[in-house]
């Protein structure tokens, strides 16, 4: 079988990226020191060349992930080994990473990155769940970990048939959670607006979708592969093998174009280092915070605080500021945890590096 990459998202001005003799391929699913990646050739096998190892161990960031380009090399025996990984347009990373990282360019050592080179992030929110109605909240911070992430987000407020009371009036707070971020109502079972979403993967972009358990992620990801996903199911079933003995992609292409990223560490995202994107998600308070008396006022009790004065004339919701608090807490709370970690790790080197030196007679008193 023959693929077209362009249809998995390469471009060809790439190719000057690839070491001499590698061709490109796309990571589809990770195992272990082993990846299934999808090149022109069709899905293959590939181990870990020497040199992505040397840069795994020095830094796990390195790993290759689902989503990753890969220079892709045949080595004589017909085995394929991946050398390297190319340089990441986005990546969603679990735990340890410092600012510089986005893009999964480095990290502390501890952190883990989940998904690469996606383009859009829909962030899916029930219109209803259970007795409750959509959490904006939850929309600001996966909103957030989006932009953070590189990635374009997209608010998907799903399950509107369930939904009997002013669906616009719920459209217009969500998109005034979500400045400059494109709002859409779905129903994947009515088949509403599913046509919105499939217009963001055009151009044969990558996306993930975030959301709570029930949100409706698989449902959507079934509609958009129509009967592609639901056809493997049924022959899973059919053949009678065990799950772990079929290949479960994580990469998928869309019939209809583009791709969707699906794993469980993917779905399970929470929200993690993320400064940049509060200050995106929060783009009307950044704003009006510039006219506060101090240049670092926290908009609590300050007097002049611009951004106090709007909740009061009510050109700011409540809601909002309380949000903003809420996640500057806990992107507060994230930096001191990566710091701690940072601080142990550092001293346990120095605890190794004298124990060493000591064992070889060179400590000095
Ligand atoms: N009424 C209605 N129900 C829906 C819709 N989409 C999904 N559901 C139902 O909601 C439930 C949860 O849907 P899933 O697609 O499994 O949700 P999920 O987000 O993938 O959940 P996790 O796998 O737990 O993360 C299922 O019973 C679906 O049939 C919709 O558009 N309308
Ligand atoms: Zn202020």
């Amino acid at each position: 079988m023959l693929f077209d990459l362009s249809l998995l998202g390469w471009q060809d001005d790439r190719y000057s990226e690839l070491p001499a003799g590698t061709v490109p391929a796309r990571v589809a699913r990770v195992d272990r020191g082993a990846a299934e990646v999808i090149a022109a050739d069709g899905t293959l096998q590939a181990r870990y060349g020497s040199h992505v190892r040397r840069a795994a161990a020095a830094d796990p960031i390195a790993l290759p992930c689902v989503g990753d380009w890969v220079a892709l090399r045949r080595l004589p025996e017909g085995r394929y080994e991946l050398d390297g990984v190319l340089p990441r347009t986005s990546a969603f990373v679990r735990g340890g990473v410092s600012r510089t990282s986005r893009g999964g360019l480095s990290g502390d050592g501890q952190g883990q990155v989940l998904a690469a080179n996606v383009d859009v992030v829909f962030v899916a929110e029930p219109s209803m769940h259970s007795t409750d109605f959509a959490d904006l909240g939850r929309i600001e911070r996966l909103v957030a970990l989006a932009w953070e992430s590189g990635g374009t987000p997209v608010v998907l407020i799903t399950k509107t048939d369930l939904f009997e009371m002013g669906l616009d009036d719920l459209l217009a707070d969500v998109a005034a959670s979500a400045p400059g971020v494109d709002v859409h109502a779905v129903s994947s079972l009515a088949g509403d607006g599913v046509d919105l979403v499939r217009a963001h993967l055009a151009g044969s972009r990558t996306a993930v979708v975030l959301g709570p358990s029930g949100a409706g992620k698989s449902t959507l990801v079934n509609a958009l592969a129509q009967d592609a996903v639901m056809e493997t199911q049924q022959v899973r079933a059919a053949d009678g093998r065990g799950r772990h003995t079929t290949v479960h992609r994580e990469l998928i292409p869309l019939p209809g174009g583009g791709l969707i990223i699906d794993t469980p560490g993917i779905r399970r995202v929470g929200l993690y280092e993320m400064s940049d994107g509060v200050d995106l998600v929060f783009s009307d308070i950044e704003e009006l915070a510039g006219q506060c008396r101090f240049s670092d006022c926290g908009h609590g009790e300050e007097p002049g605080c611009a951004v106090q004065e709007a909740v009061e004339s009510g050109e700011l919701p409540v809601r909002r500021l309380q949000s903003w608090h809420k996640l500057q807490r806990e992107a507060a709370w994230m930096a001191r945890r990566a710091d701690a970690r940072l601080q142990s790790e550092e001293t346990r080197k120095w605890k190794i590096i004298h124990k060493e030196m000591r064992r070889s007679g060179r400590a000095r008193p």
